[in-house]
């Protein structure tokens, strides 16, 4: 599993910035379906062969918040509790404020350990400003210029230095049992499903130790198959988060999509697809699981709004990023429908880990491309010499060809819609990569792994560093 990155500090200091270089290589590729305005409070980054998750508690925040101090509390308190790395972002322009000291202390009453970033340090005669930090008692701060770069891979050197790296062996195709998540807004219905999955007759659950602090999974035998409902206990446990500020379970939800093979995003019926529904969606697919929707509280609608069909249009038009999950309506109250999930995961995992050999691949591929042409780059053809699955879960081509940053999203779009129709993929996500005929490979796609010869170039260069820095 992934750790989980979290940036906090005061509003103007940089975050954002930092964001968008920490995750920069990573967006790049991922986000292939335009169209969405997506929240950019959460993203994927990797440094050196180490994925992590960083979230911006600042984004989280709404704008009515009590007071600014009351905001930075909360982003602390956020960050704390499910964070595995704490980053405090300073100013090094603007200097020492008030409000730092206050966050410095706050930090410190908790006792966890964090990694502190004076930012806006353009150059090293800017290194200057760094003095008035020290008053603040910090060891280490790494000045940093989020924007121009200075400092940046020194301080993301001692962020990751104990991450693991990518799992090496793993090309994606899981073992085990189907690993299930259930994520929605507050109040969808989650721990009321889970607790009637977990209470059926008909099953046999036992409980497990899952890979976080305190989390606990349940592993649900049912038709002969097994299985894993990930951090069942972290839903399940009410009252304490209630009085928190609400998104809060962002990170606990970010910390089961990546432990996932499918997601069940759960939404309650009754209130129609909110903005709120539509952003943990987002996250389900910027994660590239298989995704349900399952609209909770069925019992509730209306007759004259028990609408199918309705409810899946609606739901197209909200979240067309996850067009390929199938729509389940239930009620969890109830039980009604809830069983129909079983097939529907596996129909979908099915999809997900699925493979096709090489040459109908190369088929598909030029079948396409000779019905429609991609349009020309520079008055050059865009030519595609071989394609193959590279990895499962989720399903991911490599097409190689000579303008591989020529092709445009609209035509990317088409062939993964022709691959999706020609192998009867229409329940997960698919990705695309294209690469240069070189064969080079960019490894800053999480799910494509570096070689264990380049693993270890990498970390003799990270070695190499840290003795120059002593
Ligand atoms: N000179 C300089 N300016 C920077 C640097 N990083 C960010 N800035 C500027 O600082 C301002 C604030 O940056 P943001 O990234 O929006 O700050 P933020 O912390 O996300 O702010 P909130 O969204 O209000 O929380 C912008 O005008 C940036 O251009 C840097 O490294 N050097
Ligand atoms: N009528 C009806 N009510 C439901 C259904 N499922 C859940 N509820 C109710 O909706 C409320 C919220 O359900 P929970 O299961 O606590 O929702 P949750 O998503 O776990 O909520 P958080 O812990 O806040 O994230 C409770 O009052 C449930 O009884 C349903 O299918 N029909």
């Amino acid at each position: 599993m992934k750790p989980v990155v979290a940036l906090v500090g005061r509003p103007n200091v940089g975050k954002s910035t930092l964001f968008n270089r920490m995750t920069r290589s990573r967006d790049a590729i991922v986000d292939d379906m335009a169209g969405v305005t997506r929240d950019r409070h959460f993203g994927e980054a990797m440094w050196e062969g180490r994925p992590f998750v960083l979230v911006d508690t600042g984004g989280f925040l709404s704008n009515d918040a009590d007071s600014f101090a009351a905001h930075i509390r909360a982003q602390v308190e956020m960050a704390l509790e499910d964070a595995d790395h704490v980053v405090l972002v300073l100013d090094g322009k603007s200097g020492v404020s008030y409000y730092d000291r206050d966050l410095v202390d706050l930090l410190r009453a908790k006792g966890k350990p964090f990694f502190c970033i004076v930012n806006k340090i353009d150059g090293e005669r800017h290194e200057i400003a760094l003095t008035d930090f020290y008053a603040l008692g910090i060891e280490e701060p790494f000045p940093v210029s989020a924007e121009h770069g200075y400092g940046f891979s020194d301080f993301m050197d001692a962020l990751t230095e104990d991450m693991p790296l990518e799992d090496e062996g793993n090309d994606g195709q899981p073992e085990g049992p189907i690993r299930v998540a259930v994520v929605g807004r507050p109040n969808a219905g989650k721990s009321s499903l889970i607790n009637r999955l977990l209470g059926e007759e008909r099953m046999v659950v036992s409980e497990v130790a899952g890979t976080t602090r305190d989390s606990v999974d349940s592993l649900v035998e049912y038709g002969g198959k097994t299985y894993l409902f990930v951090d069942t206990a972290g839903i399940r446990r009410k009252g304490k988060v209630t009085h928190r500020v609400e998104k809060y379970s962002v990170i606990k939800a970010l910390q089961s999509l990546e432990r996932c093979d499918v997601a069940l995003v759960l939404l309650d019926a009754s209130e129609g697809v909110t903005d709120q529904d539509v952003r943990v969606a987002g996250y389900a697919s910027d994660r590239g699981c298989g995704c349900i929707f399952v609209c909770n509280k069925w019992d509730l609608m209306p007759p004259e709004k028990k609408d199918v069909k309705r409810m899946k249009e609606e739901l197209a038009m909200e979240a067309k990023f996850l067009g390929y999950a199938p729509v389940l309506t239930i009620s969890a109250l109830t039980g009604q429908r809830v069983i129909k999930l079983f097939p529907m995961i596996d129909k979908v995992y099915e999809q997900y880990i699925s493979r096709v050999g090489t040459s109908h691949l190369n088929r598909i591929i030029e079948d396409a491309t000779a019905r429609t042409e991609p349009s020309l780059h520079n008055g050059k053809r865009i030519k595609f010499y071989f394609a193959s699955q590279v990895r499962t879960s989720p399903p991911t081509f490599a097409l190689v060809t000579n303008y591989p940053d020529a092709i445009h999203f609209s035509y990317k779009r088409y062939l993964v819609n022709q691959i999706r129709e020609a192998l009867g993929l229409d329940m997960t996500p698919i990705r695309i990569k294209f690469q240069e005929r070189s064969g080079r490979t960019d490894y800053s796609d999480k799910r494509s792994k570096p070689s264990p010869e380049l693993l270890r170039k990498l970390q003799a260069k990270r070695r190499s560093r840290k003795r120059r820095n002593r």
